[in-house]
């Protein structure tokens, strides 16, 4: 997240941070008691290994009270997803085993209403991901407030030039925007995920290239059919 500020401790308690060898590599959320929401190339350069999930947490380093590791039981990229494009970039991930709900560790509700979001709606979106140009990276979960920008000025020829499909939303970047490391992170109005961010390569903090999240709504039929499939 560049130019955010700190969250307060746990009061995101649905963020979950995808690690690999206790790494942060990208962000997600809990969408049901065994199960996390985040982004498909996410995977890219995992090698076939499965992530591990922190939830719970405000830093990544400190003991505190509710975070604990989960291992997951099997990941489900979006069959549509792959290397080339944003589209479908979504990953479902099933824990080894439901979490512990607690004040620290929540489930967070989604849109299921296909409908876009105003442009100008002010949204929330937090991460672990780098916090300036030389890819600092916070021990502390940041956040910040970004105004949605309409599909029509996203695509535009000097923004993303008709890249942005109705699968997915922009948010404005100027200055303050998201960035490596939060990517996977949902994109919260009013309470509820309206959106997952994508985890392409983007510039950050550049006007010219808003970033740019997948829409939950129209993957709700594939989210509910892939967590009865595999649920026992
Ligand atoms: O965040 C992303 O957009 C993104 N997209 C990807 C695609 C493949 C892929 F193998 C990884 C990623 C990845 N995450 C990252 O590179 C994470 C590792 C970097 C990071 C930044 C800040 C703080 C901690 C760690």
């Amino acid at each position: 997240i560049l130019r955010g500020s700190e969250a307060k401790p746990h009061l995101k308690p649905y963020m979950a941070s995808l690690q690999l060898d206790g790494q942060h590599v990208c962000g997600g959320f809990l969408i049901a008691q065994q199960w996390v929401l985040s982004a498909a190339h996410c995977m890219e350069e995992t090698d076939g290994k499965l992530f591990q999930v922190l939830l719970g947490a405000h830093s990544l380093t400190q003991p505190e009270p509710h975070k604990r590791l989960y291992r997951v039981r099997a990941q489900f990229p979006h069959p549509g997803s792959n290397i080339h494009n944003n589209k479908d970039d979504l990953l479902l991930l099933q824990l080894e085993e439901e979490a512990e709900l607690n004040t620290d560790v929540r489930v967070l509700p989604f849109q299921r209403e296909d409908r876009d979001v105003a442009a100008d709606t002010v949204c929330e979106v937090a991460g672990w991901g780098t916090t300036d140009h030389s890819g600092t990276r916070p021990d502390k979960l940041q956040q910040l407030e970004r105004p949605v920008i309409s599909r029509d000025v996203c695509n535009h020829r000097t923004r993303h030039d008709g890249t942005i499909t109705p699968n997915m939303m922009c948010t404005d970047s100027r200055r303050k925007d998201t960035c490596k490391g939060d990517s996977g992170g949902p994109l919260v109005c009013g309470g509820v995920a309206e959106g997952v961010l994508t985890a392409g390569s983007r510039v950050c903090g550049n006007y010219k290239k808003p970033a740019i999240y997948t829409r939950i709504a129209p993957y709700v039929g594939w989210i509910d059919s892939v967590m009865a499939s595999a649920a026992h």
